[in-house]
């Protein structure tokens, strides 16, 4: 009988058409993958348990991605809690619902290092969760990933099926959300320097005081990380993805800038939320699995610039 991951076993990614799951599907056809399923959210709503439950009973995969959810930046997560709640919650349970009545051997379930509390012990290991009060601005969006980590560690459980999840820091590359209000800041900061460039803005504004520190991964890499995961990966506790290295977010904006080439000032809008001082993953238990990133933040950005030049400017 073929391995589920073998390259003509059936791969469905669901959110094939986002950041992550643009990037798996890539990632995925390069290892020789041939048999990948995707659905956009106009074709297969995965709100709809109907829908979701007909989709799976049909293709039968045998490895779910689930890199489908609502996402957004700080003010869409403050400014839509019930969306973020109501939307993830369903998508991920209707999904893994119906993926354990076909019993899919292997799904990864995706997260983010937003699971964490506020003021984690940093590096964060995978046991600071529930140890603590969440970030206020995406408690919604977090309790959602955190009931479908324990979606996966009860399935595990009780039925025995392979399933994971991993933890992702904050990601960026092609196929971004690059919108002025809904994204998240490294998009929203390379459309705002490029604007201001184009019209020879003065100065660029930066939401909240810059002093908080973020972890950036190019979804490249994530890619890369979430294909040595399903290959070598079997545990009920969810593992961070990073690159174990941070930077504040003014210094990500004075590289952005370098890269487009603004030269202007930068100022603060203090009326903006800052979120979490602090994420840095501790990404220990991934490196020693023998996966490291490739892709320094540098480069990571000078590549989305230029998709972002030749795809949305
Ligand atoms: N971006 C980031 O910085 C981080 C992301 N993650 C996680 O990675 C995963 C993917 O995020 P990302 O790629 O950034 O998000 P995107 O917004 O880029 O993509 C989300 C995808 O989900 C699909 N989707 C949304 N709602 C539905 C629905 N009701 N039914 C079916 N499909 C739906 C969309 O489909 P369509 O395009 O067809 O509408 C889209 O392809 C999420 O679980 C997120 O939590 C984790 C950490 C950081
Ligand atoms: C991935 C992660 O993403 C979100 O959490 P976040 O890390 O706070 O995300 P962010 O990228 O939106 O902001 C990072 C920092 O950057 C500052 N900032 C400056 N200027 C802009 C700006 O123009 N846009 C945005 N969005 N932020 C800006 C902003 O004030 C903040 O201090 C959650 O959705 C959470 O649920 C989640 O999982």
């Amino acid at each position: 009988m073929r391995s589920v991951l073998d390259s003509g076993a059936p791969v469905y990614v669901a959110g094939h058409r986002g950041l992550v799951g643009s990037a798996l599907w890539r990632r995925l056809e390069a290892a020789g993958y041939t048999n990948l399923i995707g659905a956009s959210s106009a074709e297969l709503d995965l709100r709809d348990r109907q829908q979701t439950f007909d989709f799976l009973r049909e293709y039968r995969p045998a490895v779910v991605i689930d890199a489908a959810a609502r996402v957004g930046g700080i003010l869409a997560n403050r400014d839509h809690p019930t969306e973020f709640l109501s939307d993830n919650l369903r998508i991920q349970v209707n999904l893994m619902d119906a993926a354990l009545e076909v019993r899919t051997p292997r799904l990864l379930f995706l997260g983010s290092s937003c699971i964490y509390p506020k003021f984690a012990e940093q590096p964060i290991r995978e046991s600071s969760l529930l140890t603590g009060e969440l970030e206020p601005t995406n408690d919604a969006y977090a309790i959602a990933k955190i009931a479908g980590i324990m979606h996966v560690q009860a399935v595990r459980r009780q039925y025995g099926l392979r399933w994971i999840s991993a933890m992702p820091t904050n990601l960026y590359g092609p196929h971004d959300n690059f919108d002025p209000t809904s994204s998240h800041v490294l998009p929203a900061l390379i459309r705002r320097f490029h604007e201001a460039k184009a019209s020879a803005a003065p100065e660029v504004v930066l939401w909240g005081s810059g002093t908080p520190r973020r972890e950036f991964l190019h979804v490249d890499d994530l890619a890369d990380a979430c294909l040595h995961l399903l290959e070598h990966y079997d545990a009920p506790e969810p593992i961070n993805v990073g690159v174990g290295a941070d930077v504040t977010i003014r210094e990500l904006a004075e590289l952005v800038a370098r890269t487009v080439g603004y030269t202007g000032a930068l100022s603060n809008d203090l009326s903006k939320p800052d979120g979490t001082p602090r994420k840095l993953l501790d990404v220990s238990r991934l490196l020693a699995l023998g996966w490291k990133p490739s892709i320094s933040l540098e480069d990571g950005v000078a590549a989305t610039y230029a998709w972002y030049q030749e795809h949305v400017a």
